[in-house]
């Protein structure tokens, strides 16, 4: 079940946990969205495909595919993982299912902060188009996740700043709304 929390400004591996709190303090899946937008489905992880099937079809994705983070199954791996942790947006959402293994997701929230998503098996997120945000392997070192797209998928990262990007001020409109749909 994910797990998510405001993290420390401390330069330590990006693989440790980084919260601010001790102890540590988890914000609810409520708190996430009205500070962030990102939304969060639970799946089964052993039994996810009818449910998976529903929310396909509810947000429209027509593009799927499996990612695997691992030194042996990703190419180029330390230079994914770098391009990965490099703090950036996308003009689409990124959506992740995770199957296997866990990871974080750092997002940025309407106060700039860092907050940490830890995501492990069942963890669906999707995260909007104009956040930034960025992805570190956590110490285990894997995960295996499905990524859905709309159409055609479109990967590239705009590294911050990227301020002046139409998705970036449709962003910042909708956390000035709330995130309300
Ligand atoms: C587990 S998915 C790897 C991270 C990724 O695909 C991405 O785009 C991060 O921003
Ligand atoms: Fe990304």
């Amino acid at each position: 079940m994910v797990q998510t929390w405001f993290m420390d400004s401390s330069e330590e591996d990006q693989r440790l946990e980084h919260h601010r709190s001790s102890p540590p303090q988890y914000l609810t899946l409520d708190e996430l969205f009205k500070l962030t937008g990102v939304e969060y489905f639970e799946l089964n992880p052993d039994n996810y495909a009818e449910e998976l099937d529903k929310l396909k079809k509810i947000r429209g994705y027509t593009y799927e595919d499996n990612i695997t983070c691992s030194k042996d199954c990703l190419q180029n791996y330390e230079e994914k993982l770098k391009t990965f942790f490099t703090e950036h947006l996308h003009t689409e959402e990124e959506i992740r299912f995770v199957l296997q293994g866990s990871g974080y997701f750092d997002v940025r929230d309407i106060n700039d902060e860092w907050i940490r998503i830890a995501v492990s098996p069942g963890d669906l997120i999707i995260i909007p188009a104009g956040i930034y945000h960025r992805f570190t392997l956590d110490i285990k070192n894997f995960i295996q996740a499905k990524r859905f797209f709309i159409g055609h998928p479109k990967w590239t990262p705009y590294n911050r700043p990227a301020d002046s990007m139409e998705c970036r001020e449709e962003y910042l409109e909708r956390a000035n709304k709330g995130f309300e749909e």
